[in-house]
This record gives structure tokens, sequence and C-alpha cells, in this order.
């Protein structure tokens, strides 16, 4: 048996350059870790034996992430062994911090130790992106510079602040996002050298401030304090910190009702930061 993170991430800058004919969109996304997330726990079963506890709300469990990718790999090698997975679920659902995602990677390059698959990262990752556009920067595990619909990584360095991540009490759903007639999804692709010369900013800050006042509401407040954003489609909000506690005296005012949490960025994922103690143990 074995516990893993799954990290959460932050898009600290996300710019909308074009719509594919398939319906994603083409982007330029700045990927960071954040030493905070969800974390699963793996051990053997039967064959053909694979269980998720507990169920989240309103996720059946063949639509739990975590369990298409258990399934994704079986299809692939043709594995047949089973697994007892336990999700301890801290990141919210539809907050733009990649919860989900960030579970499937976390299960795919678990589950590819526990049955000795020996699947490359590449593989995992190829694997990762029929599951979400967002899987394989926490299957590769590097902060990143992204592009293509998010799969495309270079990776990149960015300073490692501690951030107040605020998460308002509403669940932006992705796909209603990238479907808004109102989306700005014409900007101007940049190197990332331009990139890194530029304010930084999110697509679909605006839109989602209008359809969602909470949002708007906590990114004003924010404002008061430190430079704020939105990351992903959102609803969740950062702001960067130069110390831990700067970051927790600003969360000790948070308005009543919104939950929040200070986390370090980090440019290796928690993932494998864990993974390598973990290869210093036996196999279980
Ligand atoms: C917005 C980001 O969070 C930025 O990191 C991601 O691009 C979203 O990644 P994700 O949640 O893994 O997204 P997916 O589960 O692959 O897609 C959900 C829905 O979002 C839309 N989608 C997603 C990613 C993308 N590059 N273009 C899109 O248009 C599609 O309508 C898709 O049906
Ligand atoms: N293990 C899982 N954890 C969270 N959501 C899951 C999981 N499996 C399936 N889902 C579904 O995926 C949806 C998106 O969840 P997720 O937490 O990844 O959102 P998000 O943080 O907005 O993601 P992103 O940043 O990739 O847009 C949820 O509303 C839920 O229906």
């Amino acid at each position: 048996m074995f516990t893993l993170p799954a990290p959460a991430k932050l898009n600290l800058f996300l710019s909308i350059i074009g719509r594919r004919d398939d319906g994603y969109h083409n982007l330029q996304s700045l990927f960071q870790f954040v030493d905070y997330g969800d974390a699963l726990t793996f051990s053997a079963a039967p064959a053909h034996e694979l269980t998720l506890t507990p169920t989240l709300d309103g996720v059946l469990p063949e639509q739990n992430l975590i369990i298409k990718a258990a399934r994704l790999l079986q299809k692939h090698t043709g594995c047949t062994q089973g697994a007892k997975i336990h999700l301890t679920k801290r990141l919210p659902m539809g907050g733009g911090l990649g919860g989900g995602s960030s579970d499937a990677a976390t299960t795919l390059v678990a589950l590819n130790r526990l049955w000795q698959l020996k699947l490359s990262t590449d593989t995992l990752t190829e694997l990762g992106v029929s599951l979400g556009a967002d899987v394989p920067v926490f299957v590769r595990g590097y902060a990143a510079f992204a592009e293509g619909v998010g799969e495309q990584l270079t990776p990149a360095f960015p300073d490692e602040p501690w951030y107040l991540i605020l998460c308002p009490a509403v669940e932006v759903a992705t796909t209603t996002i990238f479907n808004d007639p109102e989306l700005v999804r014409n900007s101007k692709a940049l190197s990332l050298q331009q990139w890194l010369n530029t304010p930084w900013h999110n697509d679909c800050e605006a839109l989602v401030k209008k359809r969602y006042p909470e949002v708007a509401k906590l990114i004003r407040w924010l404002l008061e304090y430190a430079p704020s954003r939105m990351t992903g489609t959102g609803a969740c909000i950062f702001a960067s910190f130069n110390s831990q506690q700067a970051a927790e005296e600003v969360l000790a005012k948070a308005p009543v009702g919104v939950l929040g949490f200070v986390a370090k960025g980090c440019n290796q994922s928690p993932l494998f930061s864990a993974l390598a103690e973990l290869d210093t143990q036996p196999l279980p």
C-alpha cells in the first residue's frame, strides 16, 4: 500500500488563441504546481477488482477520472490486476485547480508502478490527454509553458512564491466557459520570452466575473491586498506573497463562507518528489 499526492495547478497566465475544428481551443498558459492537493492511497486487489472509496457527490464511479484512468491503463496493456484506491479529496471541483486531472495523472503513474507495467512517461502522457487536456502536465510533473490544447509542454522556471488561493462558493464548468459566445478566443500567440516581458492575465476571467458575480466580488476583495487573478476557467483565484505568514494573514481576513488555503508554488510536482521517496523503498 502506498499514498501519493495529486497536487493542484495554477495557470499563472491563460490566453486563448483560437478554436480548432474539433471544438477544443488552442491556448497558451504557464502551469505551476502547488504543494497542496488531493491524496490517493493504492493497494493491491484480486484480478478484475477495481474499487474507489469514497464516491464523490455528483460523480458516478465509472465517470470518476480515477476509475477512467485505471480502466484506460487496463485496456491499453491488457492487464487484469486489481486495485483498491482511496481518495482524500481536498480540492474543490470546478475550481480551475485541475483536481480531477491531477487525480487521473496520479492514478496513471501509481498503477503503472503497482502493476509493474513499465510504461514510459511519454505513453502515460498520451493516455492522459485522452482523459483531459490538463492531465499531461500532471503526468510530466514539471512547471511548463503550455501550447496546443495544453498538451505541448516546454519546461519553465517561474518564481516559487507563497500563494493564497481562494475558492468562491460556485462551481464553474470548463465546458460552459469554452462554449460561451462571449469568450475572448483570438488572443495573439506570443513566445515564452515575450510572455516573460508582458503583464500576465487570464482570458477567461472577464467572462467568468460577468457570469458569476461571486467571483468578481472576491477578486475585488483580494486585489486590496495583492495582485490577483483567476486560475483556469475558474472559479478559484490566487495572489502571490513573499512569505507564508503574509499569505496566512490575508486568509485569516477572508470573507465568511469563503474557503481557501495557503500553499507554496513548486516547479517540480509534489507527485514526483513523493515518488522518488517511495522508490527508495522496496515494492509492496
Ligand atoms: C482551462 C484549463 O484548465 C487550463 O489549464 C484546461 O485547458 C482545461 O482542461 P481539462 O479540464 O482537462 O479539460 P477537458 O476535460 O479536456 O475538457 C473539458 C471541456 O473544455 C473544453 N476545452 C478544454 C481544453 C481546451 N484546450 N479547449 C477546450 O475547448 C472542451 O469543450 C472540453 O469539452
Ligand atoms: N476525481 C475527480 N475529482 C474531481 N472531479 C472529477 C473527478 N472525476 C470526475 N470529475 C468531474 O470533473 C469535473 C471537473 O473537475 P475538476 O476538479 O478537475 O475541475 P477543475 O478544477 O475546474 O479542472 P480544470 O482546471 O481542469 O478545468 C467535476 O465537476 C466532476 O464532474
